[in-house]
């Protein structure tokens, strides 16, 4: 008999949803992840940082350290860029997505960043993905440029050995005879990759496109194609940058593809967590939110029928109060792990019960 795989939908029917700081991502929750290429200095990523927080990204990226084709290119700051990542990440207190390339690295990484991502080089070294499958910090596995979608799950079942289900894909797109772009964005994989795993999956337009001018088409396509979020380059001045300048958007640009996006956004009924939105935005996540609750009410009334013809046939009475006891107990009890108030709770599933019973005596006749 095959293993049944902890990322497959067998292991687990329901979206995965990750939750950082304020942030959720998975099933309807949407991560727009910004920042530099690499962590330069101080003040480059943390004047990058506060200005896309403030156009609507909810994470932040910037390397420490980079893997770079050529040996004799920009490495990364290491160490420095850890400590000013993870001073950012208390001071503005958004989740930090920072690459890990070596496994002795990994533990004061997962120290000082919230989001710990392994690069599409990277995406088969087992003796790094061995050690990551250690710690319990959410990590984004970005897809190797000529992985097929079994290898690349594979290696998402190695950082899942231990527990840690929170992982996050990300199409970065492949190699491909096409060189006009720096690899070929692969959008027809979200689809599959959803049929396939609960594990979210975010697009990377920046490192698929290398092209500026690609990445709000790029974006538009990932969001309708069902993705859970976006990881985009932004540099505050891109002519300077020491690393992929050509596909870091500016601050302007960024903004102006935020405002792009949200209608799309708000088409897929998508919802984006720990940013700050105005009272429409918030309005449009509430009726998102209310919408769901009503069509989990739907399928709950829909089991009377069923109700109706087993307690018919084996001539069980409508209204069982142990039941009935038994059920507002566990609710109100769930009610306090998610800090709602266990009346509330019990006053709304007071009256579901009533109506479910009033349904079975009318229907019955
Ligand atoms: O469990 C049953 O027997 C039901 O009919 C369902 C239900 C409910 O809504 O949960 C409704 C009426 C009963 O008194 C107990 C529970």
């Amino acid at each position: 008999m095959s293993k049944i795989m902890r990322y497959s939908r067998d292991y687990k029917k329901k979206d995965t949803i990750i939750t950082v700081k304020n942030v959720k991502i998975g099933g309807k929750f949407f991560a727009i992840a910004a920042g530099p290429c690499a962590v330069e200095n101080r003040d480059q990523y943390f004047e990058t940082a506060i200005a896309v927080k403030k156009s609507g990204a909810n994470l932040i990226r910037g390397s420490a350290y980079k893997p770079r084709t050529s040996p004799y290119s920009f490495q990364g700051l290491g160490q420095e860029a850890l400590t000013i990542i993870r001073d950012l990440g208390e001071e503005l207190k958004i989740p930090t997505i920072t690459e890990v390339m070596d496994p002795r690295d990994v533990k004061t990484t997962s120290q000082h960043a919230d989001i710990l991502q392994v690069g599409a080089r990277n995406m088969q070294n087992f003796e790094l993905l061995k050690e990551l499958a250690k710690i319990n910090n959410p990590i984004i596995l970005k897809r190797g440029m000529s992985a097929t979608i079994e290898e690349w799950l594979n290696s998402a079942e190695y950082l899942m050995t231990e527990g840690n289900e929170n992982i996050i894909l990300c199409e970065r797109g492949i190699r491909t005879f096409e060189t006009i772009t720096r690899n070929t964005l692969d959008l027809s994989i979200i689809p599959l990759i959803k049929m396939r795993t609960h594990l979210p999956i975010i697009v990377d337009p920046s490192h698929a496109t290398g092209n500026r001018e690609l990445i709000t088409p790029a974006c538009k396509a990932a969001i309708a194609s069902n993705s859970d979020g976006l990881i985009i380059e932004v540099h505050q001045n891109p002519e300077v940058a020491m690393s992929d300048g050509p596909q870091s958007l500016d601050i302007a640009q960024f903004s102006e593809l935020i405002n792009q996006i949200k209608p799309i956004l708000e088409v897929e009924r998508k919802i984006i967590t720990g940013t700050t939105l105005n009272l429409s935005e918030i309005r449009h996540q509430i009726s998102c939110v209310d919408e769901d609750i009503i069509d989990l009410l739907a399928t709950r009334m829909s089991l009377v029928p069923s109700l109706i013809e087993f307690k018919r046939e084996n001539q069980i009475p409508i209204y069982q109060p142990e039941r009935e006891k038994e059920i507002l107990t566990k609710y109100a009890n769930l009610a306090q792990k998610y800090t709602l108030n266990p009346a509330l709770v019990q006053k709304i599933f007071d009256l579901i019960i009533t109506e479910m019973r009033e349904l079975q005596k009318k229907e019955r006749v």
